[in-house]
């Protein structure tokens, strides 16, 4: 028995999305799939070439058309177009006129008895054990196909199309199995009732997202049907993609009117992120989807740090651009042509909303708002009260974020629009501005009760404030762990940290926002890579194959597979920016470790965080957050083996040394440059002594030239006496308190594994 399947149309006349908005037909198109069992199928007996007279076995194959085999986990479905019908009646196979629209055929698929749907499977088994060999009779079914294959390649175009059931090629269903045709391709079934288009399904089948997540399920029908949208889901739940298909697939349906083909084609959506390494991930994220589009629209990146004259040109040609509000305001002001072209957007997309309004970003997303909707020249005057007489927008807005503040929830929970004037610093001012098309946009929250992700361990270690850099590096060698990412609050503390990491032979890099955004990109590259910041030679001491050092510059979006540990060095500012950092990790379906590191000054602001983020889920679970943690949800404390920690110290100690002696020799070299060049410049002597006496102070910043007087006199020999010693103790085992009375129960395994320099014992993690 074969089934016939058809595959993939690339002359882009599969069925085709319609713009967001008036859908009607869209709303229908689910009624026409269902699932079939094996025996109500039209089946026919296939005539077979010549070659297979002598066959054993395949006499009395027959095949079907127009019907697609959906793969459910373990159970293989046969799944066939109904006519347009009532969404709740079942279909029942096929009558004899199944191209009549408006007919129903009587049988009752959901009364196929479960062993047909088994039957079926087994029929098709060929295409899901892949490591199974093919049998004898698979093999003659697979020729056979082959040659029915080319039978119908070698028939006239006009007839193959005639002989296509149009009802069929407008099966969604049909669409979605056809990607099993394709090698890797996995069953995206599950996405067909979000109405997509085929070659949107294929794209999604191809990246192996096998079913929506919740802000996808919630928030795309609602962007396809031309609704404005303020989408709340957990960090790594996928909302850039919530935005990103409803945004293609509305391109996709323009490309198909010929539209977006010629010169003169308009950016169809914006969409704005907070920093540069943010955005060109949505944008390599969207262009990955596209990868596997007949057709595909043009996504160009514009941020800082890059050359704006390429930008610029790539703009003419874009259909969806991804920016930072900074360097979109500089092009926007540079020529009306651009902002000309961008007023006609359909789509604005505020990613991270929220953070929009730290870091003084908030001004240009302002003027480029203001920029979008104005339609008169000389509007530019318009001051603050004017914007209430602003008339609606035409383009959807969408606003996305895994934070937003409680009062924002309660207002879009009430009604009518936003009447906040005056309140210039909050989100809510920004929405206000945002100019929604609708009076209340949609708003979808997969999260109210908690916002961490669901995969998350969190748990906070108690430590001297002076005791951090020993903490972080026992806790980088304690915990299993593929990439870490380390948290701090300010850049200096990332300039120190990562060749403090090196010196111990961790592959350390840095990132933060003082850095050139070619060095940014690289150093987040190599983190990806897990390339070593150190020699190949020098052994390391820790799984991690990557750690990367990053101030919060690094704490919103960013999606780098495989980080299982987050560690936050300094307690973070805000709850909101704990969320988001904690949220590298555990994304998507896997799992992570978020870690505090908490001093004794950090005591009270620590405990107010974790209070307010596990509110709602204590609240909801009608309990203490203490009992929350008890638990397994909530903040858990971490009892680190101190003995274990205090052996770490020695190698922390010269770690440190090396590394703050190195930056204050460098700092205090430049300083001592710039004297010598300004004395120059003024024509008087450099006495770099009699200037030190002169500028020798007890204010501010005196320690740390105190610190860089005494690194200028370390000597070379020294220092490298200093790296001697540490390769001498990196080289040693540590004893992890295995005792000679226990040494009849100690694991061999654990002992051998500390032949590499880790721990002469076992170490159990972090216990989390
Ligand atoms: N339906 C899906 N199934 C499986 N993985 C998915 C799906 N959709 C997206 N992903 C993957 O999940 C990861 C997280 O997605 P994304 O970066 O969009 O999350 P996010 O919700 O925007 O996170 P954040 O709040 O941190 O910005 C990405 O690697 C993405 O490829």
């Amino acid at each position: 028995m074969v089934v016939e399947k058809k595959r993939k149309r690339s002359d882009g006349q599969a069925k085709r999305p319609k713009a967001p908005g008036a859908n009607p037909k869209r709303q229908k198109t689910n009624a026409a799939k269902r699932v079939t069992s094996v025996d109500s199928l039209k089946w026919k007996s296939v005539e077979l070439p010549e070659m297979f007279d002598d066959a054993e076995g395949f006499y009395g194959l027959e095949e079907v058309e127009g019907v697609d085999i959906v793969r459910d986990g373990e159970t293989v479905k046969f799944v066939a177009a109904a006519a347009e019908s009532d969404d709740s009646e079942e279909f029942g196979g096929f009558d004899d006129a199944p191209e009549e629209a408006g007919e129903v055929p009587g049988k009752d698929a959901s009364a196929a008895p479960a062993d047909a749907v088994a039957q079926g499977a087994s029929k098709d088994s060929k295409t899901k054990d892949k490591n199974a060999k093919p049998q004898k009779g698979e093999k003659k079914e697979k020729e056979a196909k082959k040659q029915e294959q080319k039978k119908e390649k070698k028939a006239p175009k006009s007839q193959r199309s005639k002989d296509a059931d149009p009802e069929l090629e407008a099966n969604v269903f049909a669409q979605a199995a056809n990607l099993e045709d394709e090698d890797d391709d996995i069953d995206v079934s599950q996405w067909v009732p979000l109405d997509l288009s085929s070659q949107m399904l294929s794209s999604i089948g191809r990246l192996k997202f096998a079913k929506p997540t919740a802000i996808q399920t919630r928030a795309i029908p609602h962007i396809m049907n031309g609704h404005d949208v303020i989408g709340k889901a957990a960090t790594g739940s996928g909302k850039t993609l919530a935005f990103g298909i409803p945004i293609i697939e509305s391109w996709l349906a323009k490309a198909a009117t010929g539209k977006q083909a010629d010169e003169t084609r308009k950016p169809i959506a914006l969409i704005l992120s907070p920093t540069r390494e943010l955005a060109h991930q949505i944008s390599d994220h969207l262009k990955q989807l596209c990868a596997g589009l007949t057709t595909s629209p043009y996504i160009c990146s514009v941020t800082g740090g890059l050359a704006i004259q390429k930008q610029q040109r790539q703009l003419v040609k874009a259909d969806i651009i991804i920016a930072t509000p900074g360097r979109m305001w500089e092009v926007m002001s540079s020529g009306k042509s651009v902002l000309e072209s961008l007023r006609g957007i359909e789509f604005l997309v505020v990613d991270e909303a929220d953070r929009l309004l730290k870091d003084g970003q908030f001004k240009e997303a302002e003027e480029i708002l203001k920029a979008l909707d104005r339609t008169e020249p000389g509007a530019e005057e318009d001051d603050e009260e004017s914007d209430d007489e602003t008339p609606r927008s035409h383009r959807q807005t969408l606003v996305f974020s895994a934070t937003f503040n409680k009062a924002l929830q309660q207002k879009l929970a009430g009604k009518g629009r936003y009447n906040l004037l005056g309140d210039n610093e909050s989100l809510e001012y920004l929405l206000k501005k945002l100019n929604f098309r609708e009076e209340r946009p949609k708003f979808v929250d997969t999260n109210p009760v908690s916002q961490m992700a669901e995969n998350l361990k969190e748990g906070l270690i108690q430590c001297g404030d002076l005791e951090k850099d020993l903490y972080l590096y026992s806790v980088l060698l304690l915990q299993p762990t593929q990439r870490a990412l380390v948290f701090t609050n300010s850049i200096n503390t990332v300039r120190r940290l990562t060749p403090f990491l090196q010196n111990l032979n961790l592959p350390a890099f840095a990132l933060h926002s003082d850095m050139e955004q070619k060095a940014r990109l690289r150093s987040i590259e190599r983190f990806k890579a897990g390339e070593s910041a150190k020699p190949s030679s020098a052994p390391s001491v820790s799984s991690a194959s990557s750690i990367l050092i990053a101030t919060d510059v690094a704490a919103r979006g960013l999606d780098i597979p495989n980080i299982d540990l987050v560690i936050h060095y300094h307690v973070p500012r805000s709850a909101d920016d704990y969320v988001h950092r904690s949220g590298r990790t555990a994304r998507a379906a896997n799992s992570g470790v978020s870690v505090l590191l908490c001093g004794p000054k950090e005591a009270v602001p620590t405990q107010r965080l974790i209070a307010k983020v596990h509110a709602a889920a204590a609240a909801a679970a009608n309990t203490s957050r203490a009992k929350l943690a008890s638990a397994g949800v909530g903040v858990s404390t971490i009892d680190i083996d101190r003995r274990l920690v205090s052996h770490l110290r020695p190698r922390v100690v010269l770690a440190k040394k090396i590394a703050e002696t190195a930056i204050s020799k460098e700092r205090g070299a430049k300083e001592d440059d710039w004297m010598r060049n300004a004395a120059e410049e003024l024509g008087v002597e450099y006495d770099a002594d009699e200037l030190e006496q002169a500028g020798s102070w007890k204010g501010r910043g005196s320690g740390r030239k105190q610190r860089e007087r005494e690194a200028m006199e370390v000597t070379k020999a020294e220092v490298k006496q200093w790296r001697w010693e540490l390769k001498e103790l990196l080289g040693k085992r540590i004893n992890t308190g295995v005792s000679e009375k226990y040494l009849g129960g100690v694991d061999v395994d654990g002992l051998l594994r500390g032949a590499r320099g880790e721990f002469l014992g076992q170490v159990e993690g972090l216990g989390l």
